[in-house]
């Protein structure tokens, strides 16, 4: 997502930028662009970065009393230079402060899924954690554990890590307040989001640490694009489980004939107009707020 008069980002994922606005902080957008099975699509989904960036806002707020985050503003009026009052980054960014990035993605699950039941079904083990005999796909875990990776530059993807290799990355004292942190995020979301009737199966977190040697939350947080949502009514252990936010994209997407090694296909608009409605209902129901 080019925005004119707007500097190249510093960092550009799938479906956001980080931009560089002097004086130790960053803009970080939020676009409407949609990936699937590890492929971006050509079709927009209408508001998906607004959603999510007010979504992880809620939940930074929510976190506020557990951990420092990285946010300094979210009203682009408020922002520095060529950034300030940029109507195409209203609702979708965030100005935040500049930090020196952990280099591990830390991911807590309590659940078992995708990456983790393949780890789970050649050693019994996810990320060196020992788990139960008798697991499948979708099974919930007896308690909540951390199974960090590498941060792969694409093509490379995220390797797991044992804890032990997380040590030796950050010290022992850090990997301990990684770990300790990352499992209380998804606990402290668990609790809000199972009474709503959505299961959170797991989550990646990116962490920081400020000139004060403090360790800071950054990136975005418990957002679908970071984490497994679940409807609960409909989770069957054993199977891949339907996804609150992506499974009418899924379904279609599956349907459609699309070759998964070549670009994705162009979405009709009713499946569009599903995601959004997804992405929507998620934020709705989990802040029990209205999304405007
Ligand atoms: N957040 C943050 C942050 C920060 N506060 N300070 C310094 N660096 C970063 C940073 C740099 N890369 N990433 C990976 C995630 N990016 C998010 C945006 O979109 C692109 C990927 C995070």
């Amino acid at each position: 997502m080019t925005i004119p008069g707007l500097p190249t980002p510093v960092h550009s994922g799938k479906v956001r930028e980080l931009y560089d606005a002097g004086d130790g902080l960053l803009v970080m957008v939020a676009s409407d662009r949609m990936s699937a099975f590890d492929v971006v699509l050509p079709t927009a989904i209408p508001d998906k970065g607004r959603v999510l960036t007010a979504l992880s806002l809620w939940w930074f707020d929510q976190l506020s009393d557990l951990v420092p985050n990285h946010v300094v503003s979210a009203d682009v009026d408020e922002y520095p230079g060529v950034f300030r009052g940029r109507d195409e980054l209203r609702g979708r960014s965030v100005l935040v402060r500049r930090l020196a990035m952990v280099p591990v993605e830390c991911v807590a699950r309590a659940y078992l899924s995708g990456s983790g039941t393949k780890q789970y079904r050649v050693d019994g083990a996810v990320c060196g954690v020992p788990l139960p005999a008798g697991l499948t796909e979708g099974s919930e875990l007896p308690d909540t554990i951390f199974t960090p990776t590498t941060k792969a530059t694409p093509p490379d993807h995220d390797a797991p890590m044992t804890y032990a290799e997380v040590e030796a990355a950050v010290g022992p004292e850090q990997a301990a307040e990684l770990r300790k942190l990352t499992i209380e995020i998804l606990d402290r979301g668990r609790r809000v989001c199972g009474p709503r009737g959505i299961i959170l199966a797991d989550t990646k977190v990116e962490w920081g640490v400020d000139a004060a040697g403090t360790l800071v939350l950054a990136d975005e947080v418990l957002t679908p694009d970071s984490s497994r949502f679940w409807p609960a009514e409909e989770w069957q252990p054993g199977r891949a489980q339907p996804s609150y936010d992506k499974q009418p994209l899924r379904d279609w997407l599956e349907s459609s004939g699309w070759d998964k090694k070549a670009p994705g296909p162009e979405l009709p608009p009713e499946i569009v107009a599903a995601t959004r409605e997804r992405y929507v209902a998620a934020y709705e129901r989990i802040t029990g707020e209205r999304f405007a």
